[in-house]
């Protein structure tokens, strides 16, 4: 093990350290106290140029805080001399060669550094080097907080005297910091890991920005922390570039978001968007429906990309070929001259212009332009002189704007999508040999709305709708677009973002054994070809981190059922004692329930009560009767409340300190099949970091007992 330095007596290193924070913080003190007095009235021409740059310099004020309770650097790394190094007279024998690591960079009034930013190459060698590939680390020194005071420090000597014997230093211990770090008692919102980022996480954090990422990993092996340090490091390594694409995470829900939203603005990046897939298509849409299973299958499915990409082009009337589009040619009338684009000439422009493949709106913008190219054609045939003014004004004649009107009509995406959905004839022509009779049948409305704003929307219709939006208009890409719990997404979710990340790269995180819709990602090869991003580098994480050896085994048994590819995660903690199975009397079931709690309450950290939905209303009620005050996911805890009661269907992403898992049976028994059950029975046992409980009064699943 890595040798642990307990705090010690005066003029210790630990009290050198100490010095070194002391003076870090008074520098960063001098740095906030520069940004908050610059003067920006000499600099700036205009108010909006210094609007601008006032709330960039409060940004950066505000980044610059010396947060209470984190620590300004959480590593020493030192690198071995150079070979001829020896050093000069009046220089100390570290300069350049020892480097603090923390959350920001702090520098001295000199501008030497005093602490360098974890995100720095020079920091990398702090998560990867290894006695094997030390990386010119001689040292690697973690230090230890209480409650912001520095307390405790573990070395590992990676090269140079006294690295065969000192620690095993192959970077991938999990030292006693690391598990102090794991298990100091949660309240409030998920913290950052970047004291404590191990060495195959951090490769998936630094990942060139040019690729798309993504993690398959089990329960607790830190997919979202890394996905959120990614982004932080991407910010930091490109941040001009993503500046002007954008960064954007997303989420499964809000009362997930809630919970992770403090991590970036912690590692002082202020300005990331962090939304959910359905918020993030919504776009002012007001979504109040639901779809029937079989309803939500079909709208998520690929295939509907086709279907409504017929449905737009539909709207293309090819004159000559579609009764009532400019049946009579174009007539444009310039001072006492009539100039006219037959009807057969008007059908190669629209035929041509539908061959390019462009989006509906660019070649509608572009169709006026080619009419009045081919009266221009007919000007110049006789003799007249016509420059680009007059093209443009022909194309604003009446005559060319009534007949683009006609061959070209504007499609409103909401409201062709309503059409596709109540307008079975409509359908069955853009869903000729793509979704059967029945598929189709599926979707249509019953009783259709009458307009865009009376229709009950869906999540799916929602996704239909941004498609749409997409054949008409190009959507905009973003730098880099961070999703989280992929597996859960449709295939046209998928779609939707990846259009935009269509010129950016993105970092997908998942796990199929977690996947609970009825269109969950079966592999992430085909996912990531929904995601536009085929070539993608898939990446395992199996070391776990929430969840201790024995819980993390318990529901691996349910592996074989309902995701037989994926290896078994492991844990860094084994911790006896975690795992506690109850039987009791279906009579004593919420006593039973109320008495874990207070057992776990007793205790530190928080305390997440996880049951079937609708035994959620029973177990508030018993709660309440006993006297035991309980919060909502996505309402933060704090010391004085620290229980949540979780309904199963919202505890994916979250974690509690300990867990009480009501009624397993029940759990399962909530979802539309077994294996989906099952799934969200995995995930609901893989949320404790230090302790579950199970109680129930009904057979626990026999995938679980295995009998
Ligand atoms: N390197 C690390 N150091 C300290 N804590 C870590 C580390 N990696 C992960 N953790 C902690 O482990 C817990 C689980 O991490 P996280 O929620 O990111 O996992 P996940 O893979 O997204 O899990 P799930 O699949 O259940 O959503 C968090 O509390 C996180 O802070």
């Amino acid at each position: 093990m890595p040798a642990a330095h307990p705090p010690s007596p005066a003029d210790s290193p630990l009290d050198a350290e100490r010095a070194h924070l002391a003076s870090s913080r008074a520098a960063l003190r001098a740095m906030r106290a520069e940004a908050e007095a610059l003067d920006i009235s000499d600099v700036t021409a205009n108010w909006v140029n210094a609007e601008v740059l006032r709330s960039e310099i409060e940004l950066r004020v505000k980044a610059l805080a010396d947060l209470a309770g984190t620590p300004l650097f959480f590593g020493r790394l030192d690198l071995e001399a150079p070979e001829d190094g020896k050093a000069e007279d009046g220089e100390r024998e570290d300069d350049g060669r020892r480097f603090y690591i923390g959350r920001r960079h702090v520098h001295d009034a000199a501008g030497d550094p005093m602490v360098i930013d974890w995100r720095a190459p020079v920091s990398q060698p702090f998560y990867r080097a290894s006695r094997q590939d030390p990386q010119g680390v001689e040292l690697r020194r973690r230090f230890g907080y209480e409650g912001g005071e520095l307390t405790a420090y573990e070395d590992e000597r990676l090269s140079g005297p006294g690295s065969e014997e000192d620690g095993e230093g192959t970077g991938e211990a999990a030292g006693a910091l690391l598990r102090r770090e794991i298990e100091r008692p949660r309240v409030g919102p998920m913290r950052d890991i970047v004291a404590t980022i191990q060495p195959e996480q951090d490769e998936i954090v630094r990942a060139a920005l040019g690729g798309t990422v993504c993690v398959q990993g089990a329960p607790g092996t830190g997919k979202t922390a890394v996905g959120l340090h990614r982004v932080a490091y991407l910010l930091y390594a490109h941040r001009e570039r993503l500046a002007r694409g954008g960064t954007l995470v997303i989420g499964p829900n809000r009362s997930f978001l809630r919970y992770i939203e403090q991590v970036l603005p912690a590692l002082g990046e202020l300005a990331v968007r962090q939304t959910t897939v359905d918020e993030l298509v919504a776009e002012g849409l007001e979504i109040r429906g639901e779809d029937s299973p079989a309803a939500a299958l079909v709208k998520g499915d690929a295939r509907m990309a086709e279907v409504l990409r017929r449905a737009v082009r539909a709207g293309v009337r090819v004159p000559g070929e579609d009764p009532g589009a400019a049946a009579e040619g174009v007539t444009v009338v310039r001072g006492s001259r009539r100039w006219r684009v037959p009807v057969h000439e008007l059908g190669e422009i629209v035929r041509e212009l539908l061959g390019r493949g462009l989006r509906y709106g660019s070649a509608r913008e572009a169709l006026p332009q080619r009419i009045a190219h081919a009266v221009l054609v007919r000007m110049e045939a006789a003799g007249e002189a016509p420059d680009d003014r007059t093209q443009n004004a022909v194309a604003r004649t009446p005559a060319v704007k009534a007949a683009v009107k006609e061959i070209w009509p504007p499609v409103d995406p909401a409201r062709l999508v309503l059409r596709l959905l109540s307008d079975a004839e409509f359908l069955a022509a853009c869903a000729e040999g793509v979704l059967t009779p029945q598929e189709q049948a599926a979707i249509l409305l019953e009783r259709p709305p009458r307009g865009v704003k009376a229709a009950r929307w869906s999540p799916a219709d929602a996704v239909l709708i941004d498609e749409a939006r997409d054949l008409v208009e190009r959507t905009g890409s973003l730098g880099h677009v961070v999703l989280d719990e992929a597996q859960d997404l449709s295939p046209m979710q998928y779609r939707a973002v990846g259009r935009r990340c269509s010129t950016g790269s993105a970092t997908v995180l998942g796990d199929i054994a977690q996947g609970t819709t009825p269109w969950a990602t079966a592999d992430w090869a085909t996912a990531l070809g929904h995601l536009g991003k085929p070539e993608a580098e898939v990446a395992e994480l199996t070391r776990g981190f929430r969840v201790p050896g024995e819980v993390i085994a318990y529901a691996s048994r349910l592996l074989p059922a309902i995701a037989p590819g994926l290896a078994p995660a492991t844990s860094v903690r084994a911790s006896a004692g975690a795992l506690r199975v109850r039987a009791v009397e279906p009579e004593e079931r919420e006593a039973a329930v109320v008495a874990a709690c207070r057992e776990a309450l007793a205790g530190e950290g928080s305390v997440g009560l996880i049951a079937a939905g609708d035994r959620v209303p029973a177990l508030a009620a018993a709660l309440d009767a006993a006297g035991l005050g309980h919060l909502s996911p996505g309402e933060e805890t704090s010391g004085a409340a620290r229980l949540t009661l979780v309904p199963a269907a919202l505890a994916k992403g979250l974690e509690y300190d300990h867990v009480i898992l009501d009624e397993p049976t029940a759990v399962v028994a909530a979802e539309p099949d077994e294996r989906t059950g099952l799934r969200r029975l995995y995930v609901t046992l893989t949320r404790a970091v230090s302790g579950l409980t199970v109680v129930h009064a009904e057979r626990l699943p026999l995938a679980l007992t295995g009998r």
